[in-house]
């Protein structure tokens, strides 16, 4: 298996490779996340996968396997990123309450050079939320690293009624489309499985 190098500094990317096996190490990149102007969210989340991966790759063995990933969620539209602060963590959940919106995350792999990624868009239903539960959730401090000002896996679960689409995307990583990104660059996430299992036994 090549080295394989996450540059993310999101805990659910890492554990979301963790639960498919795949060995690598972690190196945070440092990318400018502001949006251009007129750029559409789909755009900018790709982007942003893209540059994470190409800044981190560029200090990097070629022969690596670098992986970003950029998410987002948008409504009317509009990207919603992480949270400033618990205000800007409620108006977000007010938004959100009683309606659709979509997660976009796009991931990319850059190897030997090469740069390809993919776009992946869920759409999420929130039921209405109250004041006082919205207050609670951000007092729980889960809102504040989160697109969106929310984790689907986490106590924020309870306001998703409905999701269409990839729900390790909304996480952070589709793993799908990972695993085909590095099926593509000629090392699937499959071969490495029995030796993991060796490792266990
Ligand atoms: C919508 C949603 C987002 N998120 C998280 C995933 C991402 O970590 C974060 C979106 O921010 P990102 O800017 O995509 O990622 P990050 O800053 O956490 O990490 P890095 O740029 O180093 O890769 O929101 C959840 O954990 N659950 C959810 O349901």
């Amino acid at each position: 298996m090549a080295s394989v190098i996450l540059a993310s500094a999101s805990p659910r990317r890492a554990e979301l490779l963790d639960q498919i096996g795949v060995d690598y190490s972690v190196q945070p990149a440092d990318v400018d996340e502001t949006p251009i102007e007129g750029e559409c969210p789909e755009d900018y989340v790709t982007r942003l996968a893209l540059g994470k991966a190409q800044a981190v790759a560029v200090d990097s063995p070629e022969h690596a396997l670098v992986l970003g990933s950029d998410t987002s969620v948008v409504i009317d539209g509009e990207i919603l990123g992480k949270p400033e602060n618990h205000e800007a963590a409620a108006a977000m959940l007010q938004r959100l309450s009683g309606r659709a919106h979509q997660v976009m995350t796009a991931v990319a792999l850059v190897h030997r050079g090469q740069s390809k990624a993919v776009l992946v868009v869920t759409d999420v239903e929130f039921r209405t939320l109250s004041a006082s539960e919205i207050e609670a959730y951000i007092a729980s401090g889960e809102p504040m690293d989160k697109a969106g000002s929310y984790g689907i896996q986490g106590l924020g679960g309870i306001f998703v009624r409905e999701i269409r689409g990839s729900y390790s995307a909304v996480v952070g990583l589709p793993l799908q489309e990972t695993a085909a990104l590095m099926d593509a660059a000629g090392f699937p996430v499959w071969e490495s499985w029995p030796r993991r299992l060796e490792n266990q036994a």
